[in-house]
């Protein structure tokens, strides 16, 4: 394979990966998009499996992720709404199950209030922090150096306020436990949603999917790319100097370019070898993003039977194997489906099972959500991005404790001539298809800027 002299090389070829290469082509910059897998998308991927379309990654849009929804329109890809008619269910963590309409838990008045006390002190906080410098807030070291959990016991003695709170942002988004990361983390993650109310406001936050699939964004981004996409091309060595890379892949691929996008989550920068190496403040930096793990279970059945029952699909249950449900049904499809999550250590818990165990105990838990029969699905899978060796967990990275304060400054800050495009980086959209895209976008222009063209 001959050498490709390109503006710019870009390491991934997921939604922010794409989104950047888009960006750079319409200013008039050659590209090369190089992509460990054998398919675009990254964490979004869109797949049939015995039978039924599975989102196996990302999927769902909320109204305030402008730049995703104007790139879907701009890609001419449709939405539909997440059904969500009839009632939720929740679990206590004594085992109670009660059917309940509205935002609010079924809670005793004491709880609720309380709940929306913290609500309020977190909606305050993420309007006042922000979500694009965190790190420069004032309140940011005392709020980075205490866990997310150990900040809700200093607000609140309710133990069922703080899990239910805790549910939306340790399991919910993170998806490592509460005491593995700071309450700046955490502010931020609301912060980047707008405020911490969208994060517990399912109908905001989980409003709307993509016909055909997530993943249809990155597979319509690359089909314009045409050639400058290389598949089953893992980047593993990077030559660098100031004034430019070679950038080597599998493949034979060796691009030379005047600037690279890092468009891969933080967790795998390291897996590249720079030459010379990365600075002293990167190799620190890097350690300390880690990504969370959550297993995405998909249950297929011949009806949406909880409909008929008066049931949304909705059901959330801190102290539950699985911590939140949802009708996950396909545009038009006649077959129901539900999605399910189990996060972090009960993530870990679940894979000590044997598969048939682990099976039965998480269809255990959605049969007493929804009743029986959802213990009997026609297709059952669980995504398992942990064993996923380009990417390593779900859904995405964050920083340690003490971490954000510390390095934050510096996630965004090209290097050499390295540029860092992730949705883990993201101010809005962090975490995000919408923060990827906005990641690629925002790196784009910055190179448009420095080439001068
Ligand atoms: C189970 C799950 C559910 C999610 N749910 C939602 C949701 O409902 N809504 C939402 O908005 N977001 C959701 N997300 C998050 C969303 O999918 C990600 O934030 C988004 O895909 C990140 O895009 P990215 O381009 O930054 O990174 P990625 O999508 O991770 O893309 C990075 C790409 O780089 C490639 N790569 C890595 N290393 C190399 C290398 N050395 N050389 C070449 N290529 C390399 C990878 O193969 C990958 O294709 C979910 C994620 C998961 C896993
Ligand atoms: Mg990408």
């Amino acid at each position: 394979m001959p050498t490709l002299q390109r503006d710019v090389a870009i390491v991934g070829a997921g939604p922010s990966g794409l989104a950047a290469a888009t960006a750079l082509r319409k200013a008039g910059l050659s590209v090369a998009v190089l992509e460990a897998r054998d398919r675009v998308g990254g964490r979004t991927w869109t797949d049939t499996i015995d039978g039924a379309m599975l989102e196996i990654g990302g999927q769902w849009v909320s109204p305030d992720q402008t730049t995703l929804i104007s790139l879907l329109d701009e890609l001419g890809l449709e939405t539909f709404d997440r059904y969500r008619e009839g009632e939720s269910v929740y679990i206590s963590a004594a085992g109670e199950r009660t059917r309940y309409t509205g935002e609010s838990f079924p809670v005793d008045e004491t709880t609720r209030k309380e709940m929306d006390r913290l609500i309020q002190i977190l909606d305050d906080l993420a309007a006042q922090v922000g979500a694009e410098e965190p790190w420069a807030h004032p309140l940011a070291r005392e709020l980075d150096t205490i866990s997310f959990k150990h900040w809700l016991i200093e607000q609140s003695d309710d133990a069922e306020a703080r899990d239910n709170i805790g549910l939306f942002i340790a399991g919910g988004m993170l998806t490592k436990p509460a005491h593995s990361f700071s309450a700046l983390q955490a502010v931020l993650m609301a912060a980047s949603a707008g405020s911490f109310s969208h994060l517990v406001d399912e109908d905001f936050i989980l409003d709307k999917r993509v016909i055909g699939g997530m993943q249809q964004v990155s597979i319509r981004m690359a089909a314009a790319l045409g050639d400058d996409v290389f598949l089953n091309a893992p980047v593993r060595t990077v030559q660098w100097s100031e004034d430019g890379a070679v950038v080597l892949a599998d493949g034979d691929i060796r691009v030379e370019a005047a600037r690279v996008v890092l468009a891969v989550p933080p967790n795998l920068y390291s897996r590249i070898s720079y030459d010379p190496p990365l600075p002293r403040r990167q190799h620190q930096m890097h350690q300390h993003q880690s990504l969370g793990l959550v297993i995405k279970v998909h249950a297929v059945y011949e009806t949406p039977f909880w409909r008929e029952d008066g049931l949304a699909g909705t059901g959330f249950g801190a102290s539950e194997v699985v911590q939140e449900v949802y009708d996950n049904t396909n545009h038009e499809d006649t077959r129901g489906t539900l999605v399910a999550f189990v996060s972090d250590e009960k993530a870990d818990a679940m894979f000590e099972l044997s598969e048939e165990e682990r099976r039965a105990t998480i269809l255990g838990s959605l049969a007493r959500y929804l009743g029986p029969k959802a213990a009997e699905p026609v297709v059952y899978y669980e995504s398992d991005w942990g064993s996923e060796e380009w990417t390593r967990g779900a859904y995405a990275a964050s920083f340690d404790l003490g971490g954000l304060h510390r390095y934050g400054k510096d996630t965004r800050t090209p290097v050499g001539p390295f540029h860092f495009s992730c949705s883990d980086i993201a101010a809005e959209g962090y975490q995000h298809v919408d923060g990827a895209v906005r990641m690629g976008q925002r790196t784009a222009a910055d190179i448009v800027a420095r080439l001068g063209k």
